[in-house]
């Protein structure tokens, strides 16, 4: 299906929801944010809003800072030497970069799938109860009730529950992929953070994948990082444009796909660089 025909169908379903529309809360909060991999600046002056329950994705050609904007929003960066950042970022209006913020805490909340599928060397199981008996103490009952309700959110339980036991390696890539999207949903996050999930899957484990966004962001809040402007325009509600470190435009998925504000975002979605 073209991106045209989803958009069609989003502008429908998007006027008669309008009308009914409940306030969407911000879950996250952006505020003049600067991010400096020692002296190069890597993002410039962002503020923006994440809306709750809703899936926000972030465009841009290659290098723009997608990735390294959503590495903020869990305090990803903190683990590496060199990395300085400015400003403010508020997860439901509390800034986490204050002083004495718990980082276990907050990437249990804010949870991360990388590019490549990540799955640990070791089982199935293990890979999804590993983030819960980090955070949590479960019983063995319950540990098990938790690791089955996570594979069935990812959509991965029916090809797996045989193969609990199995290397998670073992799997496919697209069922490798859910399996790390299992490990984060596990530890019930309020925030899924998405670095480009399906650039190293084919068409059908894409589609899986999408699917299950669509399904997840009724109980989460998604963001994603994508390369594919049609994938963008099919799974999102709110598109950001990023261009050399600096966020051109925020908006509607709709609007940004077919009245973009600005003329960079209306060069870089008909194809015109990038
Ligand atoms: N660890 C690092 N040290 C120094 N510079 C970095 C580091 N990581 C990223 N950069 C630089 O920061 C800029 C933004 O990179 P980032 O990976 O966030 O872009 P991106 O938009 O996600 O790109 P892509 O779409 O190719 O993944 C780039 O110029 C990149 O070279």
């Amino acid at each position: 299906m073209t991106a045209d025909i989803h958009l069609d169908q989003k502008r429908n379903a998007g006027a008669a929801e309008a009308a009914a529309a409940p306030q969407i809360a911000t879950k996250l909060r952006v505020n003049d944010l600067n991010l400096f991999y020692g002296k190069f600046q890597a993002i410039k002056n962002v503020t923006m809003e994440i809306p709750e329950r809703q899936v926000t994705a972030f465009i841009g050609p290659s290098g723009c800072g997608k990735s390294t904007l959503i590495r903020c929003f869990n305090r990803i960066h903190d683990l590496y030497e060199g990395i300085r950042t400015e400003g403010q970022i508020l997860l439901d209006e509390h800034d986490i970069y204050e002083a004495g913020v718990d980082l276990n805490l907050l990437r249990s909340r804010v949870g991360m799938v990388f590019q490549k599928p990540t799955p640990f060397p070791m089982s199935v199981f293990d890979n999804v109860a590993f983030g819960i008996r980090l955070y949590e103490k479960l019983s063995a009952r319950d540990l098990e009730e938790r690791v089955e309700w996570a594979l069935r959110k990812a959509a991965l339980w029916n090809e797996v529950k045989d193969k609990l036991k199995q290397s998670g390696q073992a799997l496919s890539g697209g069922q490798q992929q859910r399996l790390c999207i299992a490990r984060t949903i596990a530890v019930k996050p309020e925030v899924i953070l998405l670095d480009e999930p399906t650039s190293a899957l084919d068409p059908i484990s894409t589609g899986y994948i999408e699917d299950l966004i669509n399904e997840l962001k009724k109980d989460y809040t998604i963001v994603i990082v994508t390369h594919n402007m049609q994938q963008a325009a099919r799974i999102s509600d709110i598109t950001a444009f990023m261009y050399l470190g600096s966020l051109i435009e925020c908006d509607d998925t709709t609007k940004i796909f077919t009245q973009p504000r600005e003329s960079q975002t209306e060069d870089y979605i008909t194809g015109r660089y990038g």
